[in-house]
């Protein structure tokens, strides 16, 4: 029996109304955290959905010296590199109020992900866990974070019991080399939103709900195994 597929859509007017409710989410639960243990984690997602609200984000009041910023996932190049989500996040996010917060990238000078993991592990060990926020985004082809259909690591990436919190990852769609926080990482999130836009995504997210196979569509493993009913924001 498919377990029942459960979704929490917010459907808003306009793409900048999205943004801005996202954004104060963000920093709302960002500030409870830092009232409740003196620091935060944010953790984002890359591509061209987020730019908005990572603006509008970035001049959220609180003190961003107590939030640490990193990557729900990367592509393997340098920071200077147009395809970077460091530099989308640094150039976008990093911004303003925001530009106090810290930053730890999912990059580092190995040749590649593989060689790079050790590293990259360590650093999101350092990181408080559960991650505070954690906003995901979905490829036309029901991709989240680096979790590519056809991915060469996708169904250790997905494993719910999985003990990895990031893992490489190489896939024809992800184009470059990826590294991505893995299904457990991410669901444990205290706040854990899918944000996508346009007709298409919705489309998307409607087949995703319907069928069966998260390796086909990894959304699926979000949906299925998050401890709640996915959130989910979208404008047309
Ligand atoms: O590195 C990335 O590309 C992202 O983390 C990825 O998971 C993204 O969220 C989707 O591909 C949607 O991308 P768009 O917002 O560009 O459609």
């Amino acid at each position: 029996m498919t377990p029942e597929r459960r979704i929490d859509l917010t459907a808003y007017d306009s793409r900048d109304a999205l943004a801005a409710a996202l954004a104060q989410r963000t920093a709302d639960a960002l500030r409870s955290e830092i009232a409740d243990g003196g620091a935060a984690t944010l953790a984002v997602s890359g591509g061209s959905t987020p730019k908005l609200y990572f603006q509008k984000l970035s001049r959220a009041d609180l003190d961003w010296s107590a939030v640490t910023v990193t990557l729900v996932d990367e592509r393997w190049v340098p920071d200077t590199e147009p395809r970077s989500n460091a530099k989308l996040v640094k150039d976008n996010l990093l911004q303003n109020a925001a530009a106090a917060a810290s930053f730890v990238p999912l990059v580092t000078d190995a040749a590649s992900p593989e060689g790079g993991l050790p590293e990259v592990t360590e650093r999101a060990a350092d990181l408080p866990a559960p991650l505070t926020v954690a906003i995901l985004g979905m490829g036309g082809d029901g991709h989240t974070a680096s979790f590519f259909p056809g991915g060469d690591r996708l169904e250790d990436a997905i494993d719910p019991t999985g003990r990895a919190l990031v893992i490489p990852m190489r896939a024809a769609a992800a184009i470059e080399p990826r590294i991505t926080f893995t299904l457990p990482a991410l669901i444990s999130a205290k706040l854990l939103v899918l944000h996508i836009e346009g007709e298409d995504k919705k489309r998307v997210l409607d087949e995703a709900l319907v069928g069966t196979d998260p390796l086909a569509m990894p959304i699926r493993a979000v949906i299925d195994h998050a401890p709640r009913p996915l959130d989910v924001v979208w404008a047309a």
